[in-house]
């Protein structure tokens, strides 16, 4: 049977947040886990858009918090899916900060998150083809290949020696 196939766009999730005091630690900063679960929750969302499925989170790439967000900012996340596999889904989410009294707009960070999508009983289950357009669509899935395989041997779920991007990537003999 063949495969249904979806665009990435119909994945898109924009979540819009405001960090008040019970989010923040004692310099009135928002608090990473905080940030952390509000990323997890997007990129669930998309990936569940995707896939018409529960979705769990199977492992999330480096996050770097590159400025405090501060008491009182607008939190928007926007997450995509990029590339689906068998079971998994990667999923793209850009994380931005605004101060909106002096009208500033950071990008704060951004990361990779794998989801897998599962019957009732846990169970992996294949999600659809997943289709890039745009330019930027068609980069992001290029590059979830090299990525997929860099967490799964980093996971101790792949041989290095199977990593073919890998590779390619370091010219690896
Ligand atoms: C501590 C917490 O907060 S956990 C947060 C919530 N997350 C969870 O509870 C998930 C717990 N984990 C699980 O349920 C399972 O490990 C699952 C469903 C993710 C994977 O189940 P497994 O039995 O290992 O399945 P299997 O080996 O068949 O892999 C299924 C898919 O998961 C992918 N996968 C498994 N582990 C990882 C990982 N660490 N990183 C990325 N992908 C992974 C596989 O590559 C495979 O993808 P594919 O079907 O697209 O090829």
């Amino acid at each position: 049977m063949m495969r249904k196939q979806k665009p990435v766009k119909d994945s898109f999730v924009i979540m819009t947040e405001l960090v008040l005091p019970n989010d923040t630690n004692t310099l009135n900063n928002l608090m990473g886990g905080r940030m952390m679960h509000l990323m997890d929750i997007a990129a669930a969302i998309s990936a569940q858009k995707h896939s018409n499925r529960i979705v769990v989170t199977a492992s999330v790439d480096n996050v770097s918090f590159r400025e405090g967000i501060r008491l009182g900012s607008v939190v928007t996340l926007q997450a995509q899916v990029t590339r689906a596999f068998a079971s998994s889904m990667e999923v793209h989410i850009d994380v931005w900060a605004e101060d909106i009294p002096s009208g500033t707009k950071i990008k704060s960070n951004e990361a990779f998150f794998t989801f897998v999508a599962v019957d009732q009983s846990g169970r992996p289950i294949d999600v659809p083809e997943a289709i890039a357009e745009t330019e930027e669509e068609i980069r992001l899935y290029d590059g979830a290949l090299r990525r997929r395989q860099l967490r799964l041997v980093l996971g101790g779920r792949m041989q290095p020696q199977e990593a073919t991007e890998l590779k390619s990537l370091f010219a690896m003999s």
